[in-house]
């Protein structure tokens, strides 16, 4: 950009390209409620679906009467595992590899799961009816504490896959275990820790958690049995997934299953997978023929679809009394509840939690997960990280800490001593990644120097002598995280999902006049692709983002890709834009040159067109090569300008950041005040700085929620205790702390432009940090761990038990 002219300059401005804070195209439509949501849909003849769901966690099913609810005027159908059964539907495959009950047959495994569906004319006489079906149900032993699902006495919770003796990694240790996955070098681990000088371990707990988006999941099915074709309107994040999966479990041929995603409010992963209601309205639509609309509310949402984390990890590190880190071990007891529906790629059981060496030159690393059976809701892969790359987060960046207290050294200098070296890129890591580009040191020496670190560290420790003399009754802590997080999922050598490989696709169309619709695979749930994906191709094509249109979510009009999570929509169809409009302009430098009468190779790309090299004022615009490219184009080229790519990327991105916080946590009442937040990211090239900086805001707000509070409980019964917002914290405005954000530039070495995601970072790295300040203020009295969330409560509870109440 420096060395343009001032007319360069004036052009590129015009474009909006990358790099600009453009303003979000979609919320014009937005803020103005005009939205156009699954729940808006209302089709002639539509009726609504509503299930009844088990009161118990685990109990057996002796009867289903639906007969008073049949005899209700305005009921219309009422589906169980009996209708659905010999249509082989009462069971759905997951996308880990196991199968998910649709609706309950002979038991149930978790509360609230799905039993029977109702369809009526209207969601009141559904719920009306729901109350009229009678379940008789006989209660059974219910496992919820994940430490006790193995224990040789243990009920037996998956009856239907008893006798399956392989997990779809390996033998089956009990009748509650579903995998284990192992990566590292065992030997070799177990060694450096035997002769290793400091060791530390920690059971770091990772509370299950949900992402609750503000639109819960919904459908409408509508069957035309004239034409044999099945529409499917849904709140999906990956639609043409949900089109495979319902041609090969319904056998209907796949061109006519039109899956339609409309306007998101919000997935956060928990629109990933499929749930029962999809397969269920589409049931009831092929029997009445009629579309059935399913909505969720929102105790079903936060009790019965996509969990995330509820994982339970043993954590080691050993390392020289110096501070350099010798060796990792890891084992992780990973929750799935009643069903693994997880939906990592294939070979990856538990994700990409082997990134847990984090940012540090680590030598050798163990790890091994184990999978289990609860009676909780099936899930486990969503909230602002999929593939399980929060969790890992947490769990070295909590571990770092525990071992900068136990050598005495500052949790600072030990990151920076341990940091992978800029020059060590691409690096290897001991558990398997090659981490594409970073430079950890600038961005954590740029952090520490904005938020004047030794002064904080200055302060704290005055204020700590002032609390051990009695002259106040706060504590202050200071929390440092470095993150690595891996996303762009993926290289199709290595991810997979159901054996589809996870590449992802954009097609673009000029129009003569030189305005341009491109269609991809992703879905926007919120994140502003109709606004990004225009500024990657106004730069690369020359035409202003105002005249392009994205559109995603209709599988008959987009190509065939993946979908968003996992932050993938800017590494993988980001560089598919990329290439697709990188074809688009070699076909277009030909037109040029037929235009200019010179050769190709005379011609250099100049902002919006091709010029002759050395002769400035023969140019042609992209908008005068489309026309053309129609009009007249150069003998023997076909007209048109269009171009499709499947980007299949060769590596993962890995972005990163350094984030600090600052907390003020009042020991009488347990309650923390977030003084101060810093957050620097690195996503290499930033597409629109933005967009990027309310992503990083949304991120931390939503990590801020799952450190200082969210939990999804259990009773030991099995009830869900935070089934609704009453109970499950959702921030507000006025719990939010003020974000400060940064950034440094790393682009990643093999993506088109440079670019890698960002969208799930700030929960990655934000996690860990919030949690280090609260551990970091009581740390100077032993404490060494405190279990999130650090709510008022538990926080009060660890004062208690330092004995500071007295
Ligand atoms: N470098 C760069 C990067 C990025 N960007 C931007 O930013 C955004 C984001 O991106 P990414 O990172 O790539 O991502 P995606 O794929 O698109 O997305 C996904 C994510 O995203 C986030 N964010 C958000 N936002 C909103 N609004 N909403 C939502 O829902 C959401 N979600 C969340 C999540 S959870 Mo998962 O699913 O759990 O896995 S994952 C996730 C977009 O717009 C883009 O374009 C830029 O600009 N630049
Ligand atoms: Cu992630």
């Amino acid at each position: 950009m420096n060395d343009m002219t001032p007319n360069q300059k004036e052009r590129a401005d015009k474009l909006e390209g990358m790099g600009c804070k453009r303003k979000r195209v979609e919320d014009v439509r937005f803020v103005q409620g005009k939205g156009n949501y699954v729940d808006d849909l209302k089709l002639p003849g539509m009726v609504f679906g509503d299930f009844v769901r088990s009161p118990y966690a685990h109990a057996r099913i002796k009867k289903i009467d639906v007969s008073k609810a049949l005899a209700l005027p305005g009921v219309k159908a009422v589906l169980t595992a009996a209708e659905l059964k010999p249509l082989k539907l009462h069971y759905m495959p997951t996308l880990a590899g196991d199968v998910q009950a649709v609706l309950a047959e002979e038991k149930v495994l978790f509360q609230n799961q799905e039993v029977a569906f109702v369809v009526a004319e209207d969601r009141y006489i559904a719920a009306d009816a729901i109350e009229l079906v009678e379940v008789e149900y006989e209660e059974l032993p219910v496992v919820i504490d994940p430490f006790k699902a193995m224990a040789p006495d243990a009920p037996l919770l998956r009856e239907d896959i008893k006798d399956k003796t392989d997990g779809a990694h390996g033998k089956r240790k009990h009748h509650n275990h579903i995998f284990t996955w192992e990566v590292g070098d065992k030997s070799a681990t177990d060694a450096v820790f035997a002769k290793a000088e400091v060791t530390v371990k920690e059971m770091i707990s990772y509370q299950r958690v949900h992402p609750c988006p503000l639109e819960t999941c919904a459908a409408v099915a509508s069957m035309d049995k004239i034409k044999g074709e099945l529409t499917l309107w849904g709140t999906f994040q990956a639609p043409h997934v949900i089109r495979t999966v319902g041609s090969l479990l319904s056998g209907i041929p796949e061109h006519k299953i039109h899956v339609i995603a409309p306007d998101i409010g919000g997935g956060f992963g928990n629109k990933v997978g499929a749930y029962p209601g999809y397969i269920c309205a589409i049931v009831a639509s092929i029997v009445l023929g009629q579309p059935v609309k399913w909505v969720e509310d929102r105790i079903e949402n936060l009790s019965a679809t996509a969990f995330a984390r509820d994982y339970h990890m043993t954590t080691e590190l050993a390392a020289t009394k110096d501070g350099r880190i010798t060796g990792m071990r890891v084992h992780v007891l990973a929750d799935h509840g009643a069903f693994d529906a997880c939906a990592d790629p294939s070979k990856y059981p538990a994700g990409f939690f082997n990134i847990v060496t984090g940012s540090y030159d680590i030598p050798v690393a163990h790890l091994s997960v184990d999978g289990i059976y609860t009676n909780k809701a099936p899930g486990g892969v969503a909230y602002r990280c999929s593939f399980r790359v929060t969790e890992a987060s947490y769990c070295i960046e909590r571990i770092m800490d525990v071992l900068a207290q136990k050598l005495g050294m500052d949790p600072a200098e030990l990151r920076l001593k341990n940091f992978v070296r800029p020059e060590q890129f691409p690096y290897q890591s001991a558990l398997g990644w090659e981490y594409d580009s970073g430079d950890y040191h600038t961005a954590m020496q740029k952090a520490l120097k904005a938020v004047g670190y030794d002064q904080l560290r200055a302060e704290q420790k005055a204020k700590r002598e002032a609390f051990k003399r009695g002259e106040t009754r706060e504590l202050m802590g200071i929390g440092v995280a470095f993150f690595t997080e891996i996303v762009g999922a993926g290289p199709s050598k290595n991810c997979d999902i159901l054996g589809i490989a996870m590449f992802d696709s954009a097609e673009i169309r000029i129009h003569p006049t030189g305005s341009i619709i491109a269609r991809m695979g992703t879905k926007s749930q919120g994140q502003g692709h109709e606004t990004t994906y225009a500024q990657i191709l106004a730069t690369e094509l020359g035409i202003p983002a105002a005249d392009i249109m994205i559109e995603e979510g209709n599988t008959d009009t987009a190509p065939y890709g993946l979908g968003t999570y996992g932050s993938r929509s800017t590494p993988v169809a980001g560089g598919a834009i990329a290439m697709a409009a990188r074809k688009i302009r070699a076909k277009a430098q030909m037109i040029a040159a037929h235009l200019l009468e010179v050769s190709e190779y005379d011609l250099e790309w100049d902002i919006d067109g091709f010029r002759v090299k050395g002769a400035p004022d023969k140019f042609k615009s992209m908008k005068e090569i489309a026309w053309a490219s129609y009009n007249s184009p150069p003998a023997g080229l076909e007209p048109g300008l269009e171009a499709v790519n499947y980007y299949d990327p060769p590596n993962m991105t890995y972005p990163f950041g350094a984030y600090i916080c600052v907390a003020d946590v009042d020991v009488d009442t347990g309650s923390t005040k977030i003084r101060r937040f810093y957050a620097l990211d690195d996503c290499g090239t930033r597409i629109n700085p933005m967009i990027i900086e309310g992503q990083v805001h949304g991120g931390l707000t939503e990590a801020f929620g799952i450190a200082m509070g969210q939990e999804i409980r259990y009773d030991e019964t099995g009830n869900v205790v935070t089934a609704s917002l009453m109970d499950y914290f959702l921030p507000t405005a006025v719990e939010t702390p003020k974000w400060e954000t940064d950034f440094t530039v790393t682009p990643s070495p093999h993506h088109p432009i440079g670019a890698k995601g960002v969208g799930e970072s700030p929960n990655v790295g934000g996690v860990p940090c919030f949690s280090n300040a609260i551990n970091d203020a009581f740390s100077f009295l032993g404490s060494t761990h405190i279990q999130m969330p650090h709510d008022n409560w538990r926080t009060w509870m660890a004062a208690e038990k330092l004995g500071l109440h007295g």
